[in-house]
């Protein structure tokens, strides 16, 4: 059966899953099939409390998991098989010892990332977007431009099949069931027939019908000859034995492995024996949390995993594939394609317009967040412009015009920065299973979440301006408005660009206490010294100007008072008739925005740079991890 390029939601209910229905799949990705080895692996943490300061995760277990066979890694809560998966996927990295090797030779990370996915535990999937556009996406990001885009369709339309996800081809992934998601999930980490995939927890959250479901994906994606390695608690007994091999770990041990069906002869081995009420899966777990005694009896039999209790017939063609894999890398190495490349599948620009349509896409569906933040600038702005209504024009109303200078500043800074201060954390969960997967690079995520978030910020922040500006009366004059708004603009950009890094760096909880305090520094620094004219501390200028908020209000004061003549008196008395007089008593005498507008991209920038490298140093987890163990290993070092 041929598959149709490019029409979705149409295909027939039944499920295909013979070889000959992937065609496009197979033709797009011709990877070899990958065995993976790891040797007396140890992985260790720093813990002040055990012995020697490091806590073993992983003690020294050994394992095989081949291509072409679904492999569980099982164990009860806290056993390590996280851990190891982690481990295997390349996720965690420092801190491990050990050999894994994959094909016969030693795992060289970057290369092994390109031939794997990891569909980690929380199925998070792009919201607002359906099935078919977040598969769509995910081949243009992860299939490389030598591929045509009808190919790509094909492709997609064959994964979604495959996972039997027609039926909600343009249902939004918000609306999904959790069986679906968890499909979508696997689905998107398909769409590049990546040889390896490592699943953590698949069934975790699922009925028992969607378990089966699941099961079934996993049995059907291992046919097609990769090696699928995925950890789970406790089985259901029917679908215990759908599993190739079962590796059972307890306590940082392995106590099993095998197929299935070795599991109870040798559980006799170790003179236990499985009573009929219970299934063999359920019965080792027991075994072992009610007898710790138990993990060593176990771990000794099978000599930590190096016994593997299936028939020990070598994949005849792991030479062979381990020949090809390596042809594919010293290909990409020749012709001169870059590191990032072979990092990544797609240009940098690709990435980048990929991804920016896509956040254009689901911001314009966010209708509600849209409805807000036009909202919340139209009655901001028409509050502040009531609150200011035409002071403007009025000498005796000087220093109203200075308050409504600082209010604008104010409103500015904690839009702008609260807004992904609240939002962005939960990108960054979302980024992480994506980034790690390498669909993309950052700085092609970066630059497009920069870049989109822009239009919809001038237009809110437009229509702001021109209420509050012309509700208070300030003289309309185009260059004093163009200046008004463009500080104000890059001062929003600055607070954007703080939020982002306030976000990347802290979860919502946190990140919503951090923010307001690091405001508030802010404001105290950007109004610091207003009034005592000259006499300014040294250090307190040098604190002062690390405020962007002190360059936006000096912008958006000079903007209106900049050159003004002297105002219309009509009191007694007007104390600053001459604008002038009140800037220089504020302490920013002859200022002009166009300056204040440099500095303020100077800071734009600077805040960027700080949010992309918070953004950075929490998606490297590997980076995080080693500054973690480089840490621990100097404290240590320091205490003998
Ligand atoms: N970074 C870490 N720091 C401290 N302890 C850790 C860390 N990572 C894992 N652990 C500990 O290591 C042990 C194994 O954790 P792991 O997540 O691998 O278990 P698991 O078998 O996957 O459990 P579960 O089935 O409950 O998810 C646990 O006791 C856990 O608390």
């Amino acid at each position: 059966m041929a598959s149709s390029p490019v029409s979705s939601g149409s295909a027939s209910d039944s499920v295909p899953c013979g070889k000959k229905d992937l065609v496009h799949l197979n033709r797009i990705a011709r990877k070899p099939p990958v065995d993976i080895e790891f040797q007396d692996l140890i992985y260790s943490i720093p813990d002040s409390k055990a012995k020697g300061g490091w806590r073993q995760l992983l003690k020294s277990i050994n394992g095989t998991f081949r291509s072409g066979e679904l492999t569980a890694i099982m164990g009860p809560s806290g056993a390590g098989k996280s851990t190891l998966l982690n481990i295997l996927a390349g996720y965690v990295t420092a801190g491990v010892k050990g050999s894994i090797k994959v094909n016969k030779k030693p795992r060289q990370t970057k290369i092994f990332n390109r031939l794997s996915s990891y569909i980690m535990q929380e199925d998070l999937v792009q919201p607002r977007l359906s099935i078919r556009e977040s598969m769509v996406v995910a081949a243009n990001l992860k299939l490389g431009s030598n591929i045509s885009q009808n190919d790509k369709l094909a492709v997609v339309d064959e994964v979604i099949r495959l996972l039997g996800l027609e039926k909600c081809n343009n249902t939004r992934t918000e609306h999904l069931s959790g069986g679906q998601r968890k499909r979508l999930a696997v689905a998107l980490e398909l769409v590049n027939n990546p040889p390896v995939i490592f699943l953590d927890e698949p069934t975790t959250g699922l009925d028992n019908v969607a378990i089966k479901q699941c099961m079934e994906l996993l049995q059907r994606i291992t046919k097609q000859g990769r090696t699928v390695i995925c950890t789970i608690h406790q089985p259901p007994a029917s679908l215990f034995q759908n599993f190739d091999q079962v590796y059972i770990m307890a306590n940082g041990y392995c106590v099993f492995n095998g197929s299935p069906a070795q599991l109870v002869p040798f559980m006799l081995l170790a003179n236990c024996v499985c009573p009929s009420t219970s299934t063999p899966a359920d019965f080792i777990i027991e075994l072992i949390q009610s007898n710790p005694e138990n993990i060593n009896i176990l771990q000794n039999q099978i000599q930590n995993g190096k016994c593997n209790l299936r028939d020990k017939i070598e994949s005849k063609s792991v030479t062979q594939h381990s020949n090809e894999m390596y042809e594919i890398c010293q290909d990409t190495t020749r012709s001169g394609i870059t590191r990032d490349d072979i990092t990544f599948p797609t240009s940098f620009w690709t990435q980048f317009l990929v991804l920016s349509s896509r956040m254009f896409l689901q911001m314009s569906r966010n209708k509600s967040m849209l409805y807000i933040q036009f909202f919340h600038h139209l009655f901001s702005g028409l509050l502040i412009g009531g609150i200011f209504f035409g002071t403007g024009d009025s000498a005796s109303q000087t220093m109203s015009v200075f308050k409504f200078c600082i209010l604008i500043n104010v409103f500015v800074m904690y839009t702008y920065v609260m807004s992904p201060v609240l939002v962005f954390p939960m990108e960054v969960h979302l980024l992480k299973r994506e980034y790690f997967n390498r669909w993309f690079g950052l700085k092609a995520y970066f630059c497009a979440t920069t870049v989109v978030n822009i239009p919809l910020l001038v237009l809110n922040l437009l229509m702001f301006c021109i209420i509050v500006y012309t509700l208070s009366y300030q003289p309309l004059e185009w260059h004093r408005f163009f200046w008004f708004f463009t500080v104000s603009l890059a001062s929003a950009i600055c607070s954007q660009g703080l939020g982002l890094a306030i976000g990347a760096s802290f979860e919502i909880l946190n990140g919503s206490v951090v923010a307001p305090h690091i405001l508030a520094i802010l404001l105290a620094f950007a109004v610091y010294g207003m009034g005592y004219g000259a006499a300014i501390e040294p250090f307190m200028k040098v604190m002062m100007s690390t405020s962007y908020m002190r360059y936006g209000l000096v912008g958006v004061t000079s903007s209106i008072f900049n050159k003004r003549k002297p105002m219309q008196c009509d009191d007694y008395y007007c104390h600053y008739r001459n604008p002038e007089l009140l800037m220089t008593e504020m302490g920013m005498p002859n200022s002009n925005p166009q300056l204040q507008f440099w500095y303020l991209l100077v800071s734009l920038v600077v805040y960027r740079v700080i949010a992309y490298l918070a953004l950075k140093y929490r998606m490297t987890s590997e980076l995080r991890n080693k500054i973690v163990h480089y840490a621990a290993k100097i404290v240590k070092q320091k205490e003998t």
